[in-house]
């Protein structure tokens, strides 16, 4: 049953309802997701930060299935982030598919329609509306979201396990280049002298302009600008609106520390010291949720070190990245920033793009190793990210950081990723594997 429904909301949702199965879709880059992405009879929550395309993702979808034959009046789109359905009820919801099924009776009768639902978590309760929806069948969902707890734990045990998760992240470097309409390597390590010179210049193009897809084709200033608004938004919308937090300067003091110390350790006891030696109050408790707010809404990844015991785990620093490499220049003060962070940056976000587990590792001798990936099969990676290692004492540190960690686990694959390949160490012992990161990069697309 649907509740009472204002006749402006009625006017509001039917329009909304008329305009998405109208006019052309609009046209953009593919964007290539791991994993399953939609599925009939369940809900896929598309979700990730702010601009990383998350919208003309849900387009591409609802083309791919126009262009498999699905009419598309059977591919309804509503985007809930529209000031006239402030104070919306999820009971109210069944509105939209009452008004679907008047006009179009034979897409509710015969075949699956597929709903897409964007920015559904302004509507409080949005869950119970969906599920009643899977439950009548013949459909399935996509809603996305800014925020990570879309599919928060009391979400999915009310979708009944029907929640399914597709993180989607800026522009992958295969993704950027495709953007920018350059061809993509057949074969990375059989590459041209001449097209691996092309590629490196694109790589280190990408992690200055980083992956959102608005950056692409913009000068140093105006992206510059660019970033610091869609971290701004992301703050005030995601993290003080949607947590109602109230220590707004403590905020962007974590903020700005965060970015412009990318791939750092970060510990919440020595930002605390620092910030009160500054005069500024702000309670260990206020640190800890704010990041877990920050993660949240994508803005900061986290990465933990391998412990034994979940106590230590909470002892010990974390090491804090980007969403995306570009905004590590942006937020450097201490012109400290080098190629090397966003190196190691776009490598941890794409271990999560391709949906990995990922710790870092501190070795007893003191030595740390950047990722241990552990794959669905018990399979292991120790990655080690390093620009340069062409220098011997580099080279001899991060080559013996792995191997000692290879040691403490055993059958774990051993990688070194460098900016270049004239960064790579001029001997390697047998068992590490060396290569630039956007051969690794780029690898999967090949293997697919
Ligand atoms: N695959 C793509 N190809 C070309 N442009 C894209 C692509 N994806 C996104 N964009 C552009 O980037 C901008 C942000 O995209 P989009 O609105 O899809 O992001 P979003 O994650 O839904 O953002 P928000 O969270 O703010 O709603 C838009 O201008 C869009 O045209």
């Amino acid at each position: 049953m649907t509740r009472a429904i204002p006749r402006e909301l009625k006017e509001a949702l039917t329009e909304k309802l008329a305009e998405s199965l109208a006019g052309p879709l609009p046209e953009a880059t593919p964007r290539r997701v791991y994993g399953t992405v939609a599925l009939p009879g369940k809900v896929s929550a598309v979700i990730g930060m702010r601009r990383a395309g998350k919208t003309t993702f849900l387009h591409q979808l609802r083309r791919e299935r126009l262009e498999r034959g699905t009419p598309r009046e059977h591919l309804p789109y509503v985007n809930f982030e529209d000031e006239r359905f402030a104070g919306l009820e999820a009971g109210q919801l069944g509105f939209l598919v009452e008004e679907h099924g008047r006009r179009f009776p034979e897409a509710r009768a015969r075949a699956t329609v597929t709903w897409c639902f964007d920015e559904i978590q302004v509507v409080p309760g949005w869950e119970r509306f969906v599920r009643r929806l899977l439950d009548a069948g013949g459909c399935e969902v996509i809603v996305t979201g800014s925020s990570a707890a879309l599919l928060s734990r009391e979400i999915a045990t009310a979708l009944r396990g029907r929640a399914w998760e597709v993180p989607l992240y800026p522009f992958s470097f295969a993704e950027a280049l495709r953007h920018r309409g350059q061809a993509l390597p057949a074969d990375s390590a059989f590459l041209t002298g001449e097209e691996r010179a092309r590629i490196e210049r694109a790589f280190a193009d990408w992690l200055v302009t980083g992956g959102f897809p608005e950056a692409q084709g913009l000068d140093g200033a105006a992206r510059r600008q660019l970033l610091r608004d869609y971290v701004d938004v992301a703050m005030l919308r995601d993290v003080v609106e949607r947590h109602g937090v109230s220590n707004v300067t403590g905020l962007r003091w974590l903020v700005r520390h965060l970015l412009g110390n990318a791939a750092a350790h970060f510990s919440v006891e020595k930002f605390y010291a620092a910030l009160k030696s500054q005069g500024m109050a702000i309670s260990k408790d206020t640190v800890h949720q704010l990041l877990a707010h920050l993660d949240d809404c994508f803005l900061v990844r986290l990465v933990w070190m391998e412990s034994a015991s979940e106590r230590q785990r909470m002892v010990n620093p974390r090491k804090a990245y980007p969403v995306d490499s570009a905004l590590i220049a942006v937020f450097d003060r201490s012109g400290r920033a080098n190629s090397g962070h966003a190196l190691e940056t776009a490598v941890m976000i794409e271990l999560e793009r391709r949906r990995c587990a990922v710790t870092y590792v501190r070795t007893p001798a003191g030595y740390e190793v950047d990722f241990l990936v552990r794959g669905a099969e018990g399979e292991m990676d120790l990655i080690q990210v390093c620009a340069d290692a062409s220098d011997p004492a580099t080279a001899e540190r991060e080559l013996r950081a792995l191997a000692e960690a290879g040691q403490i686990y055993p059958g774990a694959r051993l990688r070194l990723l460098t900016l270049t390949r004239d960064g790579a160490p001029a001997e390697v012992p047998s068992g590490i594997l060396v290569q630039p990161a956007y051969e690794w990069l780029l690898e999967i697309v090949k293997i697919d």
